[in-house]
């Protein structure tokens, strides 16, 4: 029998009850009592409804009240000294988060990065040379008596420790031979303890994941793997382990696991179909292979006849009992469930396929499997009609988008004259001082903001009142803005929810999901537009509200928009065509709308490109056809207007120092990017490389309530002079303001302000 499993489920909940619960417990509505009560209940609703649909493994421990990497770090007694004075439990989980700013106490948060090429952030750890490691499982434990309490067997799921070492970074001052890998060994001896501690508990299968098996490593991490394998295989009979990859290829790290006796390996056949067959020669008999069939990373339908060749060739290789099927990856980047969705065209909604939905698709596949097409002929039938419904939709292309792609030339690919010429037309045209200041865009998104939005939705207010106090809310931004002395103004992106969807609303080819959320960072979630078919723009999108703005001050105020890769990279986007030809599309839409803002008088325009190195292809030997085309689209976009035109980008949580060459073929004439949490090592990629255009470098982290001191500002700044040079230098917070509240703002771009005038004149 083919066992049907997941490896992750969703946390939020239907309706993102668990944003609300912790967000209300962060601001003491709630207390700790029903923080857990409320978090054990959405567990348990989210193991039922698995149970339910039919599922054999169940996975436990994927919960996480921000993230599981932090929650992995806080099990195993990683936590850096600055949170050691701190109340144990939530308090010191929260302030590795977010940081704490209470009498007597100020520490920042972690650094925060991407998980792999997904937009979810997780929590970095930091290993010290002689780290203590001390094994805390009560997590982890509880959490599968929990369910076994409610009649669930679960698979509880634990990040392995080969990849927990890969994933985080020396502390600050370590010695510099120093790699956390080292620690292995001594880590291995509390991965043992929890182990047996689940075996003891009564569990039979472990998943442990693994995804740097999908990443470059050299083949000397075979030693690595062996030995966490060989200590970790032995802990338990009863307690099988199976090692889950996902996001890419497995390639040759499989010799790095293929000795150890594991009982189990999960592989991606959405991203990396082509490994199937290489590994079903090479796979030992007593080893299982769990297929990730079902795209975990997207909202489409799986079509069920293509899934089930594949596993029928697994099947006929290994013998259905040595088979899983399984989602590509954890199902945590996709939205709850397409039940609540009752706006999206009844057409469109009948190709998609959520989380709860896909947990159905994996039942429906095992059983088709398992006992013949027979048992599940109205699914399949159904399915079949979904998956040919959507390739002869007449939604879906368009033929003047079709046309307008035929006719790019070169040209449209490069500015008319290079940066120094570009950069003398800019200074006369907008005379800044120097160490200009700005911000990346958004400014707070007020409950207030959110409250006239959502009524405007409904239809309790009309677009009149609606245009009415959104101009009033950025008349107000751009009177503080002039007020404490910032260069280049914004007009705050009140009108936005996301700067995605916003952008996605306005163009052809977009459908949007009424509920359909993913977790981003910690309870911040995000609700991916869906690119369903040819993009285009029917009409201008920013140019009546900046013009407004622009008509506010005599200052320059900054077009803003976003860029054709992070449009893409935060959508869920077609799977019918390649990545390029959507994002070419995008790009030719956006370019479109920076020429008319040019037209409407608008002198500087940024164009975000956040998402353009998460994007990156996590195998090295992809990056550069990737990068071709990634590169070419936000030129695509930027180029179409006067050397006397200022172009902005704006990218975040990026290290940049192995794509600074395409960093520098993009060609903005000012980049603002995210350092400030990261330390200022990012800056070396501009420092060594000598990056030619200006740079912003963040000059505070927005991404925490604390407000930056002065001092703290100037240390930051004197510190950036150190590697780029102050005629390139621009003065600003390392992201938009949006998540913040408007008195830190206001104390935060004060200070920041005034800074940026000290050093005029120190600099001078
Ligand atoms: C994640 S990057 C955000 C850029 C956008 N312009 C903002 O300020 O919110
Ligand atoms: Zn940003």
């Amino acid at each position: 029998m083919a066992l049907a499993t997941n490896l992750g489920f969703p946390r939020m909940g239907a309706n993102r009850e668990l944003k609300r619960l912790v967000e209300n417990f962060w601001s003491g509505k709630v207390d700790e009592n029903a923080l857990l009560n409320g978090a054990k209940k959405l567990r348990e609703e989210h193991w039922l409804l698995q149970k339910n649909a039919g599922l054999d493994h169940i996975p436990s421990n994927d919960f996480s009240f921000y993230d599981q990497v932090v929650d992995h770090s806080y099990a195993f007694g990683v936590i850096p000294a600055r949170y050691k004075n701190l109340n144990p439990g939530l308090e010191t989980y929260f302030a590795m988060c977010r940081g704490l700013q209470k009498p007597g106490v100020d520490v920042p948060a972690c650094e925060m990065k991407k998980w792999f090429d997904t937009n979810y952030h997780y929590i970095v750890p930091e290993f010290e040379p002689n780290q203590q490691f001390s094994l805390n499982s009560a997590k982890i434990i509880d959490e599968y008596n929990e369910a076994k309490a409610v009649g669930i067997q679960t698979r509880p799921v634990i990040l392995g420790p080969v990849s927990y070492l890969l994933l985080g970074k020396p502390i600050r001052g370590a010695p510099q031979e120093f790699e956390p890998i080292q620690l292995l060994n001594r880590l291995l001896p509390l991965y043992e303890e929890l182990l047996s501690k689940l075996a003891g508990a009564g569990a039979t299968w472990i998943q442990i994941d693994e995804p740097y098996l999908v990443i470059d490593l050299p083949s000397t991490f075979k030693k690595e793997y062996a030995s966490a394998y060989s200590a970790l295989t032995k802990v338990s009979p009863q307690l099988k382990i199976l090692i889950a990859t996902y996001f890419e290829r497995i390639g040759t790290n499989l010799d790095f696991i293929i000795d150890t006796p594991i009982n189990a390996i999960h592989i991606d056949l959405v991203r990396a179909p082509g490994q199937l067959e290489s590994i079903l020669k090479r796979l030992p008999a007593t080893v299982s292979l769990s297929l990730g069939l079902i795209n975990g990373r997207n909202i489409w339908k799986t079509n069920f006849d293509a899934a089930l060749t594949e596993a029928q060739k697994a099947i006929t290789a290994l013998g259905s009992e040595r088979v899983f099927i399984a989602p590509s990856c954890s199902l945590l980047h996709t939205p709850h469930s397409i039940q609540s969705e009752k706006k999206i065209d009844p057409e469109i909604l009948d190709w998609l396929s959520f989380a709860t939905e896909k947990i159905k698709e994996i039942v429906t596949i095992s059983k088709a499997l398992n006992n013949n097409a027979q048992s599940v002929q109205i699914e399949l039938d159904a399915n079949r009609k979904s998956i040919q419904s959507r390739k002869t939709s007449t939604r879906i292309h368009s033929t003047i988008v079709q046309q307008k792609m035929k006719t790019l030339t070169p040209d449209m690919f490069k500015r008319k004259d290079p940066f120094r010429e570009r950069q003398l037309k800019q200074r006369q045209k907008l005379g800044l001082p120097s160490f200009p200041t700005t911000t990346v865009g958004s400014f707070p998104q007020t409950k207030e903001v959110r409250a006239v939005r959502a009524k405007f939705k409904k239809g309790e207010i009309d677009q009149a009142q609606y245009d009415d106090f959104i101009k009033k809310e950025i008349e107000k931004c751009v009177r503080f803005q002039e007020e404490i002395g910032i260069d280049v103004l914004v007009h705050g992106e009140f009108e936005r929810n996301d700067m995605v969807e916003y952008f996605g609303e306005n163009l052809q080819g977009y459908i949007f999901s009424g509920n359909g959320w993913v977790q981003s960072y910690g309870s911040r979630c995000i609700k991916p537009p869906i690119i369903f078919g040819d993009v285009f723009r029917p009409n201008p999108m920013t140019v009546e509200i900046v013009k407004y703005a622009q008509s506010l001050t005599s200052k320059p105020m900054k077009g803003m928009l976003t860029g054709p890769v992070t449009m893409l990279q935060w959508s869920f986007v077609r799977d019918d065509q390649p990545r390029k030809d959507t994002t070419f599309q995008l790009a030719l839409a956006i370019r479109e709308e920076v020429h008319d803002l040019e037209a409407a008088g608008i002198s500087v325009i940024q164009i975000d490109e956040p998402a353009i190195r998460e994007g990156l292809p996590l195998r090295k030997e992809d990056w550069n056809e990737y990068l071709n085309w990634a590169v070419d689209a936000f030129l695509l976009s930027s180029t179409g207007v006067d050397s006397s035109t200022q172009i902005h980008t704006h990218m975040c949580y990026s290290d940049f120092n192995d794509i600074i060459e395409s960093i520098q073929r993009m060609d903005a004439d000012v980049i603002t990017i995210e350092n400030s949490r990261s330390d200022l090592k990012l800056l070396n990629a501009f420092e060594k490389r000598e990056y030619t255009n200006e740079i912003g470098p963040g000059l505070y982290d927005i991404h925490s309530p604390r407000v930056p001191s002065k001092e703290e500002l100037k240390t930051r700044l004197q510190a950036i002079l150190k590697y780029i040079s102050k005629n390139l230098i621009w003065v600003n917070p390392d992201c938009g303001l949006k998540t913040r509240g408007w008195s830190e703002v206001e104390a935060a771009l004060k200070n920041m302000t005034d800074i940026a005038k000290e050093f005029r004149t120190i600099e001078a």
